[in-house]
């Protein structure tokens, strides 16, 4: 999911409860209750309306703060109250999976528990990366903060053939390479860590070697294509450039497993979509399984009108096939399997 100018985690205020049990209604074919609250009088009175079959939803979870509190008796507490409305638990939000959340962790060891068919599906394609993928495995990846993927890049780099580098992200590394990178996205503190990663690369970190460097963040800023190691002083690198598509679409050539994770450039704005597309496009061109992971990375798939069905499996976890492919355990996981 896009999060500009919505900070992570806060929910879109046009997914109201009445609008997403329209929907929902439309998908079941039947009218759904819904509750204005999450353990209160009102969700209590709708579930104790519903005859067999009926469905009902509760408000946004996240809205109580027992759901994310990491006191584990707040947390405890809420997932007593939610758990006393049902019989039975099934996860199905495979995106929330790395949440140590109420109704993520809390709820299953209260009530029987199963795993729903997306989840499923979505650890048995990931479990593939983990375990012995086919080579080439190429990991591509984008998006804005270094600092957020540094721990899938030290997991990964012992086990990937390459790993190509864009979006925002990639100007730490372009800095630790000894380029100046003007006024695009820098995570400073995060600079020592990148010239290691890249020394003990040993060639296999792949960056854009041109980018298009705009005067400001905007769809109407003037901009130009310059090498990645002559950024202006004045500029800020929004995209990668045609030359570092074809570089990397080079590098996919010998690819039997892909893992995609974040957009090469602003693709948001129309002027910075094109790395994104291109890398894309390459990617839908593997002859082998290709997975993309990320709200932003399956947002932008379908933003540029990619054909979704040219990728093996796109992801609807960011932070959860991340942290997945680091092989940190999942509380939403261990909580199903307990
Ligand atoms: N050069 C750049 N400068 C600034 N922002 C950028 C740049 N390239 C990409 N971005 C931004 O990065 C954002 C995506 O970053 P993020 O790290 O959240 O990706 P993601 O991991 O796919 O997302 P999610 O966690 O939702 O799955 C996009 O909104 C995009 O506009
Ligand atoms: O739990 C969430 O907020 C969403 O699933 C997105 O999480 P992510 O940004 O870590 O992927």
């Amino acid at each position: 999911m896009s999060h500009l100018g919505r900070p992570k985690g806060v929910p879109d205020p046009k997914y109201t409860l009445a609008s997403v049990a329209g929907r929902l209604g439309e998908l079941l074919g039947k009218p759904i209750a819904f509750a204005n609250d999450t353990v209160g009088e009102s969700a209590r009175a709708t579930v104790a309306g519903l005859a067999s079959g009926d469905v009902a939803l509760l408000e946004n979870l996240r809205f109580n703060p027992g759901e994310t509190s990491k006191d584990d008796a707040v947390r405890g507490a809420f997932a007593d109250e939610l758990a006393g409305l049902a019989e039975a638990y099934v996860d199905d939000a495979f995106g929330a999976v790395h949440r140590k959340h109420a109704s993520v962790y809390d709820v299953p060891a209260r009530l029987p528990h199963f795993a729903g068919g997306l989840v499923l599906r979505e650890v048995e394609v990931l479990a593939k990366l983990t375990g012995q993928p086919e080579r080439q495995y190429i990991v591509v990846l984008g998006g804005s903060k270094v600092s957020d993927k540094l721990a899938v890049i030290e997991a990964l780099l012992p086990k990937v053939d390459k790993l190509l580098v864009g979006g925002g992200m990639c100007f730490t590394f372009l800095k630790a390479q000894g380029h100046e990178v003007g006024k695009s996205l820098l995570e400073a503190e995060m600079v020592d860590t990148c010239r290691d990663l890249l020394s003990r690369a040993a060639g296999r970190i792949v960056l854009p070697v041109d980018v298009a460097a705009a005067t400001s963040f905007a769809a109407d800023a003037s901009w130009d294509v310059v090498p990645a190691d002559a950024i202006p002083a004045d500029r800020l690198g929004l995209d990668i450039g045609p030359e570092s598509v074809a570089l990397f679409a080079e590098a996919l050539g010998p690819a039997k497993t892909v893992f995609w994770n974040g957009p090469m450039g602003v693709f948001e704005l129309a002027p910075f979509a094109s790395g994104t597309r291109g890398v894309a496009e390459a990617i839908t061109k593997v002859d082998g399984f290709t997975v993309v992971g990320g709200g932003d990375s399956a947002a932008a798939v379908r933003a540029l009108g990619l054909d979704e069905s040219a990728f093996g499996h796109i992801s609807t976890g960011g932070g959860a096939s991340l942290e997945y492919l680091e092989g940190k355990t999942l509380p939403g996981i261990a909580a199903l399997e307990h």
